[in-house]
């Protein structure tokens, strides 16, 4: 086996999985997750190892590798970062695997590992910097990396995913390193399936694929196939938050072109160098993608990310009846917000005397996300007893040229026609303080890519208008944010209930400690993903995605609501994305959608939630050094 490794360290997900089982047989890795078995078999890693044993082992998404792979001297031969250990091998496993001087006498725990790294990282000047710092370890080390990731994720998500993701994004060539991901670009046409077979983990391995066209990357525009960061940093947040192993994970980028003139003269970009295709030659390529895809990986959860608005309607239109995919601009964002806006309208309720389903949201904004959003909070109003089209009244869009109603002149694009209003008597409102004017609105919800937007004359008229305004500015990253935390509670004067999609500082207003919210859909997609690849769910329902908002509401505890939280503190990300994974399977089987065969169904709450969390993965070296 060692003379087949390629002699330089292969990137994380490009190396085979071969593990040897300590029974002494070689199995692939143990990223075939969900095994269909009692969750009162789970195997634990010290059990002993028959070969029976190890083939159910080998089947656990839990499951720490039996055995390593031999890695070799770190200097000149290939070392499988899953299975790196670095300093902590003790030296039994240092004498076993060749390595008696090649690394440093010092024995040392992943915990001191960890406070290394942490030391390292801190030293780098820029956010970019540490992004570069931080994904180098995760293509070294990738144990070391995650529970880097998972013990200091306030500090660490921002640099691994939004905002700093949107920061190498846009430079992603300038930074590239060395492969990371599966590139399917339109010279493949015709020979897709031989492209994905060239993806070296074993078939039935990869569970989670994230796939974007790169054409709108956050609120930063066409960044072609330099867009490929986004699969990866929401392939980490898989593994981080929902313990899906590393090697179950694809990201991808599917490059059509760009329509980025600077990228297109850049000497060192690295995707195709050719506008984007067509909308005719786009259908094909896709089609040809997800058929390949589905036929290589049967169970296979595919996240669409970034496509620019009119395309990611189309796909998941196009896909979602027939496939395991969901769209996360729409979709994800749409449900992070309802659970989000759920908890904070019972606070503003409480604050106004008003009830429940007297809420007014104005939309600024009406792209895939605002009209995603808009979709999934009429469920809002629904649960409170409104018809639909009543829930529909009371949502207002605002676009680039304003208010979004039926005479305003222009032809509606198909994705806003049904919140565009005909009750507004001719009114028109070209800027967003006319709308604010005009609806009165209890909660205003950005997601428009224009930065300062709601300003202080907004805020503080939405201050005016309610005891606690609901103000949630999405757009990511951080400098397009539609207005800050800082900016928010000063107008407000600290009566605003405010999330944001990227993060800001906690601050001290007037004796009170404040924390912003963070509105974004990584509190949700990690648990759908989960969820869909846990019950092999044959589709992704609608209402799989409401159920995974309203268990997000849930998540909030009494801690986290006196501390005036609208969404749960990130520090307990895995049992947030456990707690939403257990209800969008309890929808899936409901609705007919959990394809195996009954095993989820078998059981009750309980077991659910403790197999669910079983079957995360968790970032521990083999080598326990005291
Ligand atoms: N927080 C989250 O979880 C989350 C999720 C998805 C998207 N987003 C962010 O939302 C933003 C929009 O994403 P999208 O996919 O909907 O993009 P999009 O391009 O589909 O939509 C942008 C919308 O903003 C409108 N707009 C542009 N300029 C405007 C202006 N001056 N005034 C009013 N409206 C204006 C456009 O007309 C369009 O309707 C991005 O910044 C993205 O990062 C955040
Ligand atoms: O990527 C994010 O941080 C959220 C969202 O998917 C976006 O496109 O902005
Ligand atoms: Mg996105």
């Amino acid at each position: 086996m060692l003379g087949m490794r390629p002699a330089v360290a292969a990137p994380l997900g490009l190396q085979r999985g071969l593990l040897r089982c300590a029974g002494g047989s070689r199995h692939h890795s143990s990223v075939a997750l969900l095994s269909g078995r009692s969750p009162r078999t789970l195997i634990s890693p010290t059990a002993s190892s028959s070969p029976s044993s190890c083939r159910r082992r080998i089947a656990s998404l839990a499951e720490i590798d039996p055995d390593h792979p031999e890695p070799r001297n770190p200097s000149t031969v290939s070392i499988d970062p899953f299975s790196w250990e670095d300093t902590a091998f003790d030296q039994a496993r240092r004498d076993k695997l060749g390595l008696r001087g090649l690394l440093p006498p010092g024995h040392q725990s992943l915990q001191t590992q960890i406070e290394r790294t942490l030391v390292q990282l801190r030293s780098k000047k820029t956010d970019l910097g540490k992004y570069v710092f931080l994904s180098a370890l995760r293509v070294t080390n990738v144990r070391l990396f995650y529970a880097v990731v998972m013990q200091n994720a306030e500090e660490c998500l921002p640099l691994i995913y939004t905002p700093v993701v949107g920061e190498a994004c846009q430079k992603f060539s300038k930074i590239y390193r060395r492969p990371e991901g599966l590139t399917i670009s339109l010279e493949d046409k015709g020979q897709v399936a031989k492209v994905i077979d060239n993806w070296p983990v074993p078939t039935g391995a990869p569970r989670i694929a994230v796939l974007t066209d790169g054409s709108r990357i956050l609120g930063l525009g066409d960044q072609g196939w330099d867009g490929i960061g986004i699969s990866i940093g929401k392939l980490s947040l898989y593994v981080a938050a929902a313990g899906i192993h590393p090697r179950a994970t694809i990201p991808i980028c599917v490059d059509l072109g760009t329509n980025n003139k600077e990228k297109l003269e850049d000497p060192l970009y690295l995707g195709l160098r050719r506008e984007r295709a067509s909308d005719a030659e786009y259908t094909e390529f896709l089609d040809e993608v997800m058929d390949a895809l589905n036929t290589k990986y049967p169970n296979l959860i595919v996240q669409f990310e970034d496509f620019s608005t009119e395309r990611a309607f189309f796909f998941l239109e196009r896909y979602q009846k027939n496939n395991r995919v969901f769209n996360d601009d729409i979709q994800g964002t749409g449900s992070v917000v309802l659970g989000g806006f759920t908890n904070a309208a019972r606070v503003s309720s409480k604050a106004s005397g008003r009830p429940l389903h007297d809420q007014k949201i104005l939309f600024f904004g009406a792209g895939s996300a605002g009209v995603g959003v808009a979709m999934q909070l009429k469920s809002f109003f629904t649960r409170q007893g409104l018809s639909d089209e009543e829930a529909k009244k009371r949502i207002w869009l605002c676009d680039s040229k304003g208010l979004v109603t039926n005479d305003r002149g222009d032809k509606l694009p198909q994705h806003k026609i049904h919140f565009s209003r005909d009750d507004n008597e001719g009114k028109q409102c070209k800027t967003l303080i006319e709308a604010v004017e005009y609806i009165k609105p209890t909660a205003i919800i950005g997601l428009s890519t224009v930065p300062d937007t709601f300003t202080e004359e907004v805020l503080q008229r939405m201050a005016e208008l309610n005891k606690r305004p609901i103000v949630f500015p999405l757009s990511n990253p951080s400098h397009l944010s539609e207005c800050n935390f800082e900016t928010a509670v000063k107008a407000t004067k600290g009566a605003v209930i405010f999330a944001s999609g990227s993060p800001f500082p906690e601050l001290d207003y007037e004796g009170k400690h404040l924390i912003p919210g963070q509105g974004n859909n990584l509190y949700v997609f990690p648990g759908i993903g989960l969820a869909g690849a846990l019950c092999k769910a044959g589709r992704i329902s609608d209402e799989m995605i409401t159920e995974s908002a309203l268990a997000l509401a849930d998540c909030l505890n009494d801690e986290e609501k006196a501390e005036g939280r609208v969404y749960p503190a990130l520090t307990r990300m895995r049992e947030i994305s456990r707690d939403v994974a257990v209800r969008v399977i309890q929808m899936a089987i409901k609705q007919g959608h959990a394809r195996d065969g009954g095993y989820t169904a078998s059981m009750d709450e309980d077991d659910l939630r403790n197999w669910v969390e079983g079957e995360m993965w968790k970032p521990t070296y083999q080598t326990y050094v005291a």
